[in-house]
């Protein structure tokens, strides 16, 4: 299985985006992992909320292959702890899913598309983190959980 994390918009934050790269790279032991950066749609101003939902709906859809299994991270989706975050993963592997790509919505969230194209939606918290931060939790949290299928003593109960 592949995992991809499909984000909106680079990272500005040079601290930040040093994490992430961190991450990314311990994670990569384990598993092939892509972090995909969509380029934040222009003049933006022009747009509404809702519109500019619409037009960051379409690239994500367009980023999608029919094999693909699409997981929203949206606050109001499922709650894991991480042991069960790791065991979810598991039954994605074990399901013989190619590619399980993981989104993370724009500063409004995601359109009714993307949601109706979804077969699942993941919370890291009920409180909503700002879009360029959830790239860094979600990405320890993929790291936290392939070294706990794997018995590594990153994670402590
Ligand atoms: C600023 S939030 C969007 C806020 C708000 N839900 C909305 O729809 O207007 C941007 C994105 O970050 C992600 N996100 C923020 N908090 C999250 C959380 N607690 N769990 C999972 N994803 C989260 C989601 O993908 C969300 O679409």
């Amino acid at each position: 299985m592949n995992i991809k994390l499909l984000a909106i918009g680079k990272t500005d934050n040079k601290s930040l985006q040093t994490l992430i790269d961190d991450y990314t790279k311990r994670l990569s032991f384990y598993i092939k992992f892509d972090l995909e950066i969509i380029p934040d749609i222009k003049n933006v101003k022009n747009l509404s909320e809702a519109q500019q939902k619409e037009k960051e709906g379409e690239l994500i859809l367009s980023k999608l292959s029919p094999t693909d299994q699409l997981i929203l991270l949206d606050e109001n989706g499922k709650s894991f702890s991480s042991v069960g975050f790791s065991d979810f993963l598991q039954k994605k592997m074990n399901s013989g899913v190619k590619t399980l790509v993981f989104v993370i919505g724009g500063p409004y969230g995601f359109s009714e598309e993307v949601y109706k194209k979804a077969q699942g939606k993941v919370s890291l918290s009920e409180m909503t983190f700002s879009h360029q931060m959830v790239r860094l939790f979600f990405i320890e949290q993929l790291y936290r959980g392939f070294t706990i299928l794997k018995n590594e003593p990153y994670h402590h109960q």
